[in-house]
C-alpha cells in the first residue's frame, strides 16, 4: 500500500550517524538501532510512548558511548579488567551483517536487523583475540524488543578467550521513587558502592531512595520493573545471562556526569542482563549466545503475578 512504511529502514540519525528503524507490521511500534555501538536508542509502544531512556545530554559522537538505550558491554563489564570501562563494543562502528548464519527461530517477522562486529587492527592490540559478534535486533509482532548476541571465537592461534558482558538497558520510568523491581529478592549481590563486597538482599521487592549499583548473582530468567505512576510493568526475560546489574546514579553522580542531566536520574533505571561473576570462556570455533527480551504489560499485572502465560497473552 502506498504510504505504508517499510519494516526495516536505513537512515541517518543524530550527527549523521547511520541508524536502522524497525517497524511493526501495524506500523505503530518502532525501534531505532545505531550502527555506532550496535546500540538500540529507542523503543516505542503502539501509543508512540518512548520506553527507553536516552539522556537529553547524550553525545552522539565517538569515542563517547551514547548515554541511554541499550549499550552493549563487551568484552569487559565495568572496570573489572585491563580494558576501558565496559569494554569497546559500545563505541565501535558495527556493520550490517548481510549473510548471518541461520537463526533457529526464524519466523515470518520482517522487522529485524543483523549487525556484526569484528576486531580492527587497533582493537587486536588492546584485546588480542579474533571474534565475530553477531547481534540480531527484532521488533516482535506484539511490539516486544528482542536482542540476541552470538559471539564466536575465530582465533586461529588455538587460544581460548574469556569475556564479561551486559545489555546495559536504560528503562524510562516516570518517577524512580515510585518504581519497584521484582525477581531479585533474597539474592546475593556484589555492591559496587562497597568495594564489590558480597551481600544478600533482604526483604521485599527492591525500591529506590538513593544511589544503587549492584550486581545480582544467579538471577531468575524473568525480572519485572513496576512503574506505578505510568501503570506499566516492564518484563525482562533473559537467557545465557545469569547476572543482573541494577544502577541508578542518583543526584550527586548525575551532576558529575557530563552527558547526563542533573535531574534525569529520576526518570531512568538501568536493569542490565549480564554475565559478570563467571566470565564466559570460548575455545576457537565455539560460540556463546545471550538473549534479552523486553515487553510491557499494563500494571494490573502487579506484585506476585509473575505468571508467564498471563504475560504472553496480556
Ligand atoms: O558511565 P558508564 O561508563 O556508562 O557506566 C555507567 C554505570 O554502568 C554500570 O551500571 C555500572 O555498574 C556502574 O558502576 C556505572 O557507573
Amino acid at each position: 500500500m502506498s504510504g505504508e512504511k517499510p519494516p526495516v529502514e536505513f537512515c541517518k540519525g543524530v550527527n549523521g550517524l547511520d541508524k536502522v528503524v524497525l517497524r511493526e507490521a501495524k506500523g505503530s511500534s518502532a525501534e531505532q538501532v545505531y550502527l555506532y555501538g550496535g546500540q538500540v536508542t529507542s523503543w516505542k509502544n503502539d501509543q508512540g510512548e518512548e520506553l527507553l531512556f536516552v539522556s537529553s545530554k547524550a553525545i552522539f559522537k565517538p569515542p563517547k558511548a551514547i548515554r541511554g538505550g541499550i549499550p552493549i558491554c563487551f568484552p569487559q563489564f565495568s572496570n573489572n579488567g585491563p580494558l576501558e570501562q565496559h569494554g569497546f563494543a559500545r563505541n565501535r562502528f558495527w556493520s550490517i551483517d548481510t549473510d548471518p548464519p541461520p537463526f533457529p527461530t526464524n519466523t515470518s517477522n520482517k522487522a529485524f536487523v543483523d549487525l556484526i562486529l569484528k576486531p580492527s587492527e587497533e582493537d587486536l592490540k588492546i584485546w588480542p583475540h579474533s571474534y565475530e559478534f553477531r547481534l540480531r535486533v527484532t521488533l516482535g509482532p506484539g511490539g516486544d524488543l528482542m536482542l540476541t548476541s552470538r559471539i564466536r571465537n575465530t582465533n586461529n592461534d588455538g587460544k581460548p578467550f574469556s569475556f564479561t558482558f551486559a545489555y546495559h538497558t536504560y528503562f524510562s520510568v516516570s518517577d524512580i521513587s515510585e518504581v519497584r523491581v521484582e525477581g531479585l529478592e533474597t539474592l546475593d549481590y556484589l555492591d559496587n558502592l562497597q568495594e564489590k563486597q558480597r551481600f544478600t538482599e533482604q526483604g521485599d521487592a527492591i525500591t529506590f531512595e538513593s544511589e544503587v549499583d549492584k550486581i545480582y548473582l544467579g538471577t531468575p530468567t524473568k525480572i519485572a520493573i513496576l512503574d506505578h505512576e505510568k501503570k506499566r510493568t516492564f518484563v525482562l526475560r533473559k537467557d545465557g545471562l545469569p547476572d543482573a546489574v541494577v544502577w541508578n546514579p542518583w543526584d550527586k553522580k548525575a551532576k558529575a556526569m557530563a552527558d547526563f542531566g542533573d535531574d534525569e536520574y529520576k526518570h531512568m533505571l538501568c536493569v542490565e542482563a549480564a554475565a559478570i561473576e563467571k566470565p564466559i570462556t570460548l575455545k576457537p570455533g565455539e560460540e556463546w549466545k545471550g538473549r534479552l527480551e523486553l515487553s510491557t504489560v499494563p500494571s494490573s499485572y502487579c506484585s506476585g503475578q509473575l505468571d508467564p502465560q498471563r504475560v504472553l497473552q496480556g
